[in-house]
């Protein structure tokens, strides 16, 4: 297995330029997942990888080995496509074994590779089968045997869950994270789908306009977002983004008031921020309580999910907020309600949507 290197790719169809300037650093053995909305260049940047589209500038190195200009069977990756593309006349070994018959492969090494990966994917039964006579989950089984059998450096996926429905996904899921533990491999998949991402990733590429936005771990994501666009983007539901003034600035942070008239001080460095500005103030659903002073939302719609409340209603001018609170928490649509939030867990975004950093804890005092 191997570590993956990309540096400095640029990418342009004719005038449009695609992707700018990307350059990641993939670990031996790391899940990382490209993210990000449609158009946003992650399949071209995946295709870039494979050898499939060629990059305007820039290097990608797998292994140690620049592989830029190499051909993609050269390259030691292998891919996994949406489209199963599978050959429907073969049998389901046939179409495993097929990169191996294109090598020329002994038939005993074949077989000993076809069998592994079937056991691997518990696929043993169903080997004389036509693709046909398969669900969906286990033809996209097959076309991962398939990318299994040769050996490769790094796993590519592009949207492979996508053809699945919601149930078989779930399933899928779990059966690629474990196949990610017992192969060891290097895998990078692309979704567009952010729990896919969040559940499967060992690091998460966001993806914004052919730009990295953030590169980390789930959690890193999740709780240090950043950029607004990241922010909206990890977590369900979607964060809350509050229209905000900086109403004072001192060494120890940000005070802001939101709309709404509720004034926080928050531990943030005011490093690119005046009094007088206008930034967002992020705030995940699940981190609010019901409270005695906090915001005050207007509750509109609420969702009893039996563990969870949703609750759909608007702070100040009309802010839409959506709170997630206890199951049997005492809410009712058409009332108001107070929600309290501590300060940590406010995210503030200047002007351009970045974030203002954490201030570092004060040291302990003992
Ligand atoms: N062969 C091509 N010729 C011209 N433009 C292209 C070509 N392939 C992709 N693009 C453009 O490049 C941009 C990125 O496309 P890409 O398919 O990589 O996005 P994506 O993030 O994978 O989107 P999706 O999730 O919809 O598949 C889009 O604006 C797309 O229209």
């Amino acid at each position: 297995m191997a570590t993956l290197d990309l540096n400095a790719i640029n990418k342009s169809f004719g005038a449009a330029k695609v992707l700018h300037d990307i350059s990641l650093a993939i670990k031996d053995k790391e899940f990382v997942v490209f993210v990000g909305p449609s158009g946003c260049g992650k399949s071209t940047l995946l295709r870039i990888i494979a050898g499939l589209e060629e990059a305007t500038s820039g290097q990608i190195v797998i292994g140690g080995t620049d592989v830029s200009t190499a051909n993609p069977v050269d390259r030691g990756i292998s891919m996994v496509f949406q489209s199963y593309a599978l050959y429907p006349h073969l049998s389901v070994y046939e179409n495993i074994a097929f990169p191996l018959r294109v090598q020329k492969m002994d038939s005993a090494e074949l077989d000993s590779r076809v069998q592994k990966a079937a056991g691997i994917l518990q696929l043993t039964d169903k080997l004389h089968l036509k693709p046909g006579q398969l669900s969906g989950g286990q033809r996209q089984r097959v076309a991962i045997g398939r990318s299994i059998v040769r050996n490769p450096k790094v796993f590519l996926f592009d949207e492979p869950l996508s053809n699945l429905d919601a149930a078989l996904r779930g399933d899928m899921r779990v059966e690629l994270s474990q196949l990610h533990r017992n192969l060891d491999a290097t895998m990078v998949y692309v979704t567009h789908d952010q729990v896919e991402a969040m559940t499967m990733a060992d690091r998460i590429v966001v993806l914004n306009a052919g730009r990295v936005e953030q590169f980390g771990s789930p959690m890193e994501l999740y709780h240090h977002p950043a950029t607004k666009f990241v922010a909206s983007f990890i977590g369900q539901p979607n964060m809350n983004l509050i229209p905000a003034r900086v109403a004072g600035v001192d060494g120890s942070g940000v005070m802001v008031e939101l709309d709404g008239g509720h004034r926080m001080a928050l531990p943030v460095a005011s490093t690119t921020v005046n009094k007088g500005d206008k930034v967002e103030v992020g705030i995940r659903p699940e981190h609010v309580s019901m409270g005695d002073s906090g915001l005050d939302i207007s509750v509109n719609v609420l969702e009893r999910l039996g563990g969870t409340s949703i609750t759909y209603g608007t702070i100040g001018n009309g802010t839409r907020f959506c709170a997630a609170l206890p199951g049997d928490a005492p809410i009712e649509e058409g009332r108001n309600l107070t929600l309290s939030v501590a300060p940590e867990n406010c995210h503030v975004f200047d002007a351009n949507g970045d974030v203002l950093r954490r201030q570092a804890a004060p040291e302990m005092v003992a």
